[in-house]
C-alpha cells in the first residue's frame, strides 16, 4: 500500500538525506527507527504528503503523491492519511470536538458526529469533548491528536515519536491504542521512535532503520 523509491531531500543549508527504498503492505504495523537526526521526521513528512522530496517518489495506495496538485494532495491526505505529530498542534480556540470536526471537513465529506463520539470514546476522551486544548494535560492532548488522526478512518496512519514526552504509563497506553485502533480498522501503521520502551514492548516483525551514513552535508564537501 506504500512504496518509496529513490527518495532524497536537500535542505537550504545543504544537508542532503538519501532514503533506502521501502515497501509497506496493507494493514502492516511498522516501527521506523534511527538515532536522533537520522531523518525519521523528514521521511514521515514525505510519506504523509507534507514535504516534497528533491527526487524520488512516494506511492500511497497506487497514487504518486507528488504528481498531484497541491489541492489534490490536500484532499488525498485528508481522506487517506492520518498523522500524529510529536506535539499535537490542536487549535486552542476550538473545543476538542471542534478540532475533530475541522479534520473531518478536510475530506469534503459531510460531518459525522457519531464518528467523533466513537473515536473519542475509544481513547477515553469523550468526557473532554467540550474542553479546550489548554485545559488538557499533555497525555490527554496527545490522545486528542490521535483521535484527530483517526477520525477519517485513514488507510495510512503515521505517528512521529508519539511517546517522546510521555511517562511510561502514558507511553504504553498511547502505543497500545495506536496499534489496536489501527488494527481494528485495517489501517497501515508506521510509528517513528528512538524510544526503547516502544521497541521492546510492541514490535517484533517490521522494523525499518535509518542510519546517519545516508546523510551528507554538501557544504562540508564543497
Ligand atoms: N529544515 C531543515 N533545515 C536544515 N536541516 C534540516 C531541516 N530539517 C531537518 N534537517 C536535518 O536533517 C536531518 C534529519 O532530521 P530529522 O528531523 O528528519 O531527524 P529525526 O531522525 O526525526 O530526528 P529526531 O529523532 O531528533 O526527531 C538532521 O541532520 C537535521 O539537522
Amino acid at each position: 500500500m506504500l512504496q518509496t523509491s529513490l527518495l532524497t531531500k536537500t535542505f537550504a543549508n545543504g544537508t542532503t538525506l538519501h532514503f533506502p527504498d521501502w515497501n509497506v503492505g496493507k494493514g502492516e504495523q511498522w516501527l521506523l527507527l534511527g538515532e536522533s537526526g537520522s531523518g525519521k521526521t523528514t521521511l514521515l513528512h514525505m510519506l504523509g504528503g507534507l514535504l516534497r522530496p528533491l527526487s524520488g517518489c512516494v506511492l500511497a495506495n497506487g497514487t504518486d503523491l507528488y504528481a498531484l496538485s497541491a489541492r489534490e494532495l490536500d484532499r488525498f491526505r485528508g481522506k487517506h492519511i492520518g498523522i500524529v505529530f510529536q506535539q499535537p498542534h490542536l487549535i486552542r480556540s476550538m473545543t476538542v470536538e471542534e478540532n475533530l470536526q475541522l479534520a473531518q471537513s478536510f475530506t469534503g465529506a459531510t460531518k459525522d458526529p457519531l464518528r467523533i463520539r466513537e473515536v473519542l470514546d475509544a481513547l477515553d476522551m469523550g468526557y473532554k469533548r467540550r474542553s479546550y486544548p489548554p485545559e488538557l494535560s499533555h497525555g490527554q492532548a496527545q490522545r486528542v491528536g490521535i483521535a484527530r488522526a483517526l477520525v477519517n478512518r485513514p488507510a495510512l496512519l503515521l505517528a512521529d515519536e508519539p511517546t517522546s514526552s510521555l511517562d511510561n504509563r502514558n507511553a504504553d497506553a498511547v502505543i497500545r491504542l495506536l496499534s489496536d485502533l489501527a488494527g481494528s480498522q485495517g489501517s497501515t501503521l508506521i510509528i517513528s521512535t528512538h524510544d526503547d520502551r516502544v521497541k521492546e514492548a510492541f514490535f517484533k516483525d517490521f522494523m525499518f532503520e535509518l542510519s546517519h551514513e545516508r546523510i551528507s552535508d554538501q557544504l562540508e564537501k564543497s
